[in-house]
């Protein structure tokens, strides 16, 4: 049996893995709010980032090791090739942190040895123990991954394991790193790994996968039955394609189930003790905060955080939920942070009760922060009844957006009706101050409004999604507008909410152009590509 912390670990990559989403990218702001949301959660490791991939990666792991590394906070972690360049700057990035860890792997399939490393058998089993004895010349803790696990010959992944354990590795992580296993064969894997590697008791088993087959949280639940005991997962399931195993599914199911996995745990089956140590009703607002900071839409079907999880539409269902919940719920909506007993806020609210308010939404804002989201609340309060949780997210997420914005926008008009061509008059400020405004027209407002943002940011572009969608009820109800746009193969997102479904709109776009701009001063130049515009 692997050795065991006597509870299963819940390691999120939501930062890392969760941010190769297509369109996801976050700012430092916006990854640093995330982490301290982690860590209320109670998520035993962050994997923070890939500190060698950029330096906007190292210095998102550096400052949330410096901030959210603390004593009694979760292990900072980074991800790292198997090379001694990865591996030093993972060291570097992840050092401020009281608990640390470096995350080496190398793939062990031999699809992924022939086609993408070019190496033998032979050479993977010389580098990884020389690269993770590396990573433990400069960090205690050390993950070995074995990439593409679920399409490795069993047999000579034993190898590689036993090798990475000799050399240091503490965790071995099993990645379905393509989500071609199905429950039953990665179940196997591990209890495989638990029977034939002789020195596997000397490490923790993890496991990380992906949904091409929406089979991830499957598999994983599997795996702990035949010993794994961490769960490499994402809130709200996103990542690389289809997306890992989505944190609040797996930690939910070990929490309602918890009397069928106890016993695979060593435990009695009727003991009420957690079998993680996240605190579910932190889930909601997490899944809320990672939505809006990243632009990525929660579908309303998804299990635990979708908006229908808890919604029951038919006659019979809502017949036997009011005579007793027990009928059709299996969850408490309570238990993952849903309540509806809350303070109404509006126009007559003070700031104590709107941070408070933001406070307990996972958003700690102080100084000029608060005050800019206070009278963003206040303009908002004069046009609204009623601010819900969802408009101060809005609210929040769009100033966060702007922290680190190289366009800001200041202005839009639009002419349109019956007979009219419809006009947009934009206004934009570049982050050092030059203001300038252009009309354009278009096929509709929204049209006239992103052909009048084109040609003052003038950075090639193709509008690939446009969604509307109410944030709440009622007619004074605030617009969400996603946008993604496409440039080289790469999705950019943007995310904005307003009373003015056009005024969002135009500030999703912005938050859209924003991400593209952040993204292309970080890569090298390419010859043909001509410098950013300065207005
Ligand atoms: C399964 C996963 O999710 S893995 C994590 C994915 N995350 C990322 O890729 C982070 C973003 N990546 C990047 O910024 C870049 O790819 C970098 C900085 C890591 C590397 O950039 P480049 O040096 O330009 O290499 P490039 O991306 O073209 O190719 C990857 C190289 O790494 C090698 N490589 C891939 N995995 C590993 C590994 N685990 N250990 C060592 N080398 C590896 C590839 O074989 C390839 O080498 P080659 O150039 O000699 O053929
Ligand atoms: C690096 C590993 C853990 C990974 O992301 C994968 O295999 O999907």
């Amino acid at each position: 049996m692997a050795k065991d912390p006597g509870r299963v670990l819940i390691f999120d990559t939501t930062l890392r893995d969760g941010e190769q989403s297509p369109g996801a990218s976050l700012n430092l702001d916006e990854k640093l709010a995330i982490a301290q949301q982690l860590s209320r959660l109670g998520v035993d490791i962050i994997e923070a980032g890939f500190p060698f991939a950029s330096p906007g990666d190292f210095d998102a792991v550096q400052r949330i090791a410096t901030a959210v590394g603390s004593t009694d906070g979760p292990i900072i972690c980074g991800l790292a090739r198997a090379t001694k360049g990865d591996i030093k700057a993972c060291a570097e990035a992840v050092a401020p942190a009281a608990h640390k860890r470096i995350h080496t792997f190398l793939a062990t399939s031999d699809i992924h040895l022939e086609h993408k490393l070019r190496k033998s058998r032979a050479e993977v089993l010389q580098i990884v123990p020389e690269m993770v004895a590396y990573a433990r010349s400069l960090v205690e803790d050390v993950e070995f991954s074995c990439e593409d696990a679920g399409r490795s010959e069993p047999e000579f992944m034993y190898e590689v394991i036993e090798a990475a354990i000799n050399a240091g590795a503490s965790t071995i992580n099993i990645p379905d790193t393509v989500g071609y296993s199905t429950p039953a064969e990665f179940g196997g894997l591990i209890a495989g790994i638990n029977q034939h590697v002789p020195n596997i008791n000397q490490a923790v088993i993890s496991v990380h996968g992906h949904n091409d087959l929406g089979l991830a949280v499957a598999n994983f639940l599997e795996a702990v039955k035949h010993g794994a005991r961490q769960l490499e997962c994402t809130i709200n399931g996103i990542g690389e394609r289809a997306g890992n195993a989505s944190l609040e599914e797996l930690v939910m199911a070990l929490h309602v189930r918890r009397s069928y996995f106890n016993p695979f745990l060593g435990r009695e089956a009727a003991n009420p003790e957690p079998l993680t140590a996240i605190r579910t009703e932190e889930i909601y607002k997490t899944s809320r905060l990672v939505s809006n900071l990243t632009g990525m839409a929660v579908q309303p079907n998804k299990a635990i955080v979708g908006a229908n999880a808890f919604a029951h539409e038919s006659g019979i269902h809502q017949d036997g939920v009011l005579k007793n919940r027990l009928t059709y719920e299996i969850i408490d909506a309570r238990t993952i942070g849903l309540s509806d007993n809350r303070i109404s806020l509006g126009k007559l609210s003070g700031r104590s009760a709107v941070r408070a308010r933001l406070e307990e939404l996972g958003y700690t804002l102080s100084g000029d922060d608060l005050d800019d989201a206070f009278a963003r609340f206040k303009e908002l309060a004069d046009r609204k009844r009623e601010i819900t949780d969802r408009d101060l997210e809005a609210i929040v997420s769009d100033h966060t957006q702007q922290l680190q914005a190289h366009y800001q926008l200041l202005g839009v008009q639009v002419s349109c009706g019956t007979n009219l061509q419809p006009t947009a008059t934009v206004t934009l400020r570049t982050i050092d101050g030059k203001q300038r405004s252009v009309a354009s027209i278009g096929t509709g407002p929204v049209d006239a409004v992103c052909g009048a943002l084109n040609q003052l940011v003038q950075v090639p572009n193709e509008l690939v999604e446009f969604s509307v969608k109410s944030v709440t009820e009622g007619i004074d109800a605030m617009g969400e507008v996603t946008i993604r746009l496409r440039q080289n193969g790469r999705l950019y997102s943007g995310h904005a909410a307003d009373t003015d479904v056009v005024v969002a709109a135009a500030q999703a776009f912005v938050n859209a152009l924003n991400r593209l701009v952040s993204s292309l001063q970080s890569q090298p130049l390419h010859p043909q590509q001509t410098p950013l515009p300065v207005l």
